[in-house]
């Protein structure tokens, strides 16, 4: 993305061997590609769409994640919370995991807010690999942490945001080759991830706008890089518009993008309720602002009140648990819909990146009617909520 540099498909490329930048993979789909000869389900149902050779897959059926048709009509609901470790994350990561065994790699490391630590633990406890998650010390959900504690992971704590994890994970990879990195400026955990994309398309084909929480910022290129190869093949015949949605104290993408920078002014001091995607420095900037640009998509910033909000109706209106990350994709589209950016009677998919018992703090912050009450008294509380009705 960087250096213009170019080779042949080569799987031990994870960052640019001339420059150190972000690599991507080129993926023309085969002739006969054809939603109807496909077999399985899941992400490996689309090996013929997945750059690299396999001999060996380390799964643990990953994708094929029910898309909820909304009650509202013209949304859908991409449920990425019933992947195996409650994330999109998984679906890279079999890749990914999948990479490094074939390789030869025995030592896998990644940053994290919590969900890659979750998913990149458990798919390396699978394939019987060491691992080491840095975690922003104190900033991670306890569900995600507790996950990546009974997968056996080795915790690696810093002060400061996860962007100084990050940074440091790239660090050691450049200078210890030995360590596979599992983080999305891995390019081969993105084909992993753009199966999001050949799901939707399979099941509604082309919808018109699709929204993606953004925040290191690999998957909304991913869905888009899935898109874009069901295009050129001419599976379907439409892109979709790709908003990314941040939250409004971590949204270096979205404040470039409504302002028409060529690049993000980067922040240091990330803040929001969104956990996940509390980044103020997204490794894959260059690759989320080709895809909004390319999908002639665009970008939004939402409150953590609206996160809160959308997380809120999503559970009361529709019955879907999503933790506040996914939800900011929701309280999205309600944006760009005021503002003109989305018409209702457009086919739109909110993708929900990752599952409500993820961050329970967050939940149970979110205002239950919580009564003590006399055993006795059970039906005193019902009448007189139908008294109050009346
Ligand atoms: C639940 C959830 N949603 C959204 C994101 C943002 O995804 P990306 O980093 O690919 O932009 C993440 C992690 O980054 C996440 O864990
Ligand atoms: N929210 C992410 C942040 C790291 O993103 P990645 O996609 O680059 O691994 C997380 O769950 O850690």
């Amino acid at each position: 993305m960087d250096c213009g540099f170019e080779s042949e498909l080569d799987q031990k490329l994870i960052t640019c061997p001339r420059c150190g930048g972000i690599l991507e993979i080129n993926v023309v789909l085969p002739r006969d590609f054809s939603f109807s000869k496909l077999r399985g389900r899941g992400v490996w149902r689309y090996s013929d769409a997945i750059a690299g050779e396999y001999r060996k897959i380390v799964t643990i059926n990953e994708g094929g994640t029910p898309l909820i048709r909304s009650r509202q009509g013209n949304v859908y609901f991409k449920f990425e919370g019933a992947n195996p470790t409650g994330s999109f994350k998984d679906r890279g990561m079999t890749v990914a995991i999948s990479s490094a065994v074939n390789k030869g790699y025995k030592i896998v490391i990644a940053a994290s807010t919590g969900n890659t630590a979750a998913s990149a633990a458990a798919y390396s406890a699978r394939a019987g690999l060491r691992i080491y998650l840095v975690l922003p010390k104190e900033k991670v959900a306890i569900g995600k942490l507790a996950q990546s504690i009974l997968y056996g992971a080795t915790i690696l704590e810093v002060d400061g945001s996860f962007d100084v994890g990050m940074k440091a994970v790239m660090k050691l990879y450049r200078e210890m080759g030995t360590v596979y990195p599992l983080n999305s400026f891995n390019p081969w955990r993105l084909e992993g991830q753009k199966t999001l994309a050949y799901e939707i398309a399979e099941e509604i084909g082309s919808p018109d706008v699709v929204l993606v929480p953004v925040g290191n910022a690999g998957n909304i290129y991913a869905i888009w890089k899935g898109f874009k190869e069901l295009l050129e093949s001419g599976v379907i015949s439409k892109m979709p518009r790709m908003i990314g949605v941040q939250a409004e104290g971590a949204s270096p993408i979205a404040r470039a993008v409504i302002n028409n920078l060529d690049e993000p002014t980067f922040t240091d001091n990330p803040e929001t309720v969104a956990t996940a995607i509390r980044i103020g420095r997204p490794v894959n900037w260059k690759k989320a602002i080709k895809a909004i640009k390319e999908s002639k998509g665009t970008a939004l910033y939402v409150s953590d009140n609206e996160i809160l909000g959308a997380q809120r109706e999503l559970a009361r209106m529709e019955g879907i648990g999503a933790e506040p990350a996914s939800a900011a994709s929701y309280a999205g589209y309600k944006r760009a819909l005021q503002a003109g950016l989305v018409d209702k009677d457009e086919i739109a998919v909110n993708v929900l990146t990752g599952h409500a018992l993820k961050d329970p703090d967050s939940m149970i912050k979110s205002g239950a009617r919580r009564i003590v009450v006399n055993p006795d008294y059970l039906g005193d509380i019902i009448l007189g909520d139908l008294n109050a009705d009346s």
